[in-house]
């Protein structure tokens, strides 16, 4: 079959000159097997790092991805205005590799400006003030909980937790004593059965049971040690991504999608759901291991590595992105942004002014609620909530679209956490090396989180195949 339509390289960015040419490689065939030095799977920051760093060795590498388009879980929605990012934005300062290759190519961020602080809270269908919160009828906390507003319960009861001098120190085996669920930690530090209700409603996670407390201990030395602004790339994060891709040499084949990789000792196979194969002597597999699963591996993988692909859990979010006619945040001297208890509510986060556009957010069986349904009827319902919580906000919302990331057969989830009692199991995938057969992506990460995790893996699992080949 043929790859033209699939293919970019950068022929498309050199106008004219053919990518075998530029490479000083014979011309390229339309290959049904083909052998390469490195297969890549997955052109999302991971995959694109670990080609870029390959092909600078001298090896001949192909990228191969499921999707359309590169970027992963960078994604930029260019059809809505104001091409809001449905995917990863915030950059920390301590992003180095980040800020390094964005420099190198050019990719510009800059610090968004203060979003308003605090929260317009809508709990048990009433809609309150921080300062409100505390003698509210809807505020059936403990005496002790009361005056915590609910996005900040969670906060107020991992102050015990174990305070890391280094990020990595969630790998060490003492501080597995705190890889239990969530739920468990938070009643052992006192917390009432309606502060756990609320912790659970707007969980960055699917639910305080399944949920361990460990990967709060990590998220805590990730925030702790951040030290400085966040910033945001100009023009949508997916330009990171589109950046990296156009500056390889090497061929990304899209719309490729992986069904099954066979380990044959002496190289890999791999086969496409279109019935396509390719052979190479290495592959660097960056599917998240959500979607990993819906893959067939062929090949010796230790047990606690097998464990990790199948198990562990991926966050659902939906969104629902909304135009306003006005900017009415502005008008009704209230929080810009709502914190809910109510499942269709979740968070609504304001995404500028102008044009003015609004984000609802569901996590976990929030978004599992909205994405039984059909998008209008979604769509319809969630205005109706906005508006109960908001009244300045009647008759000014227009409903655009949902993403739901779960619904994406190549991510189905936004990123991993640490489920409970998996700490160590963990630990074991993101230091496994494999002969020919290699796994990296922001799930294997040990140092960073998110984007500069996901640069981080894809370095280190590229060094480690440099190192064999
Ligand atoms: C909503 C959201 C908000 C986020 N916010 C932030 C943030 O503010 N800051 C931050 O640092 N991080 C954030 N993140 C996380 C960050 O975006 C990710 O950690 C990072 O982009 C992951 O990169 P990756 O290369 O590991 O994986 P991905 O980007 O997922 O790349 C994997 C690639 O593999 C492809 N693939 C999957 N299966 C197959 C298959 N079978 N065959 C072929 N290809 C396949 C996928 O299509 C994808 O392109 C956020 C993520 C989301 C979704
Ligand atoms: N909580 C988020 O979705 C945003 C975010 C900021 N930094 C991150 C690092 C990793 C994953 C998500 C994030």
């Amino acid at each position: 079959m043929s790859n033209q339509a699939n293919r970019i390289s950068r022929r498309a960015f050199v106008g004219g000159l053919s990518a075998s040419l530029l490479a000083g490689a014979a011309p390229r065939r339309t290959w049904s097997k083909t052998t390469a030095d490195v297969i890549v799977i997955g052109a999302g920051l991971a995959g694109l790092h670990a080609a870029s760093l390959m092909e600078k060795a001298g090896y001949r590498v192909i990228v191969l991805e499921g999707a359309g388009h590169v970027g992963g879980r960078l994604h930029t929605l260019d059809d809505l205005p104001g091409k809001p990012d449905a995917g990863g934005i915030q950059i920390g300062a301590g992003y180095q590799r980040f800020h390094a290759i964005a420099d190198q190519l050019g990719v510009e961020r800059y610090v968004p400006p203060p979003s308003g602080r605090g929260a317009l809270y809508h709990i048990g269908g009433t809609s309150m003030t921080a300062k409100q919160w505390p003698k509210a009828m809807e505020n059936i906390l403990s005496e002790t909980e009361k005056a915590i507003p609910p996005d900040r319960l969670l906060f107020s009861y991992l102050k015990n937790l174990p305070k890391f001098e280094n990020i990595a120190d969630w790998m060490q085996p003492e501080h597995q004593t705190v890889d239990m669920a969530l739920s468990q930690y938070l009643r052992d530090q006192g917390a009432s059965a309606e502060a756990l209700r609320l912790i659970n409603a707007n969980l960055n996670g699917n639910s305080i049971d399944q949920q361990s407390a460990l990967h709060w201990a990590r998220s805590l030395a990730i925030f702790r040690m951040g030290g400085g602004p966040t910033r945001y790339v100009r023009g949508g994060t997916q330009r990171m991504t589109n950046a990296m891709a156009a500056s390889l040499r090497s061929e990304i084949l899209l719309n490729s999608a992986v069904m099954a990789i066979q380990d044959e000792g002496d190289g890999v196979e791999i086969a496409l759901t279109d019935g396509r194969k390719y052979g190479a002597r290495h592959i660097i597999c960056t599917a998240p291991f959500s979607a990993l699963r819906s893959i067939r591996i062929e090949a010796d993988l230790p047990p606690d590595l097998r464990m990790m692909i199948a198990r562990l859990p991926y966050t659902k979010a939906s969104f629902a992105y909304l135009a306003a006619s006005a900017p009415f945040w502005k008008s009704d001297g209230l929080p810009e942004t709502i914190w809910s208890d109510d499942p269709m509510l979740g968070r609504m986060f304001v995404l500028g002014d102008d044009p003015a556009m609004v984000k609802i957010w569901l996590n976990g069986p929030s978004a599992d609620l909205v994405d039984a349904m059909d998008d209008a009827t979604a769509g319809a319902a969630i205005i109706r909530k906005i508006e109960t919580a908001r009244p300045s906000a009647k008759g000014k919302l227009k409903f655009l679209r949902m993403f739901s990331w779960q619904k994406n057969p190549f991510a189905r989830g936004i990123y991993h956490h640490i489920g409970a009692g998996q700490g160590s199991a963990l630990v074991s995938a993101t230091r496994h090396r494999g002969r020919r057969l290699h796994f990296a992506g922001e799930h294997l990460a040990q140092h960073s989180s998110g984007m500069e995790g996901a640069l981080e893996s894809g370095q280190r699992t590229a060094a480690h195949v440099l190192e064999n080949l």
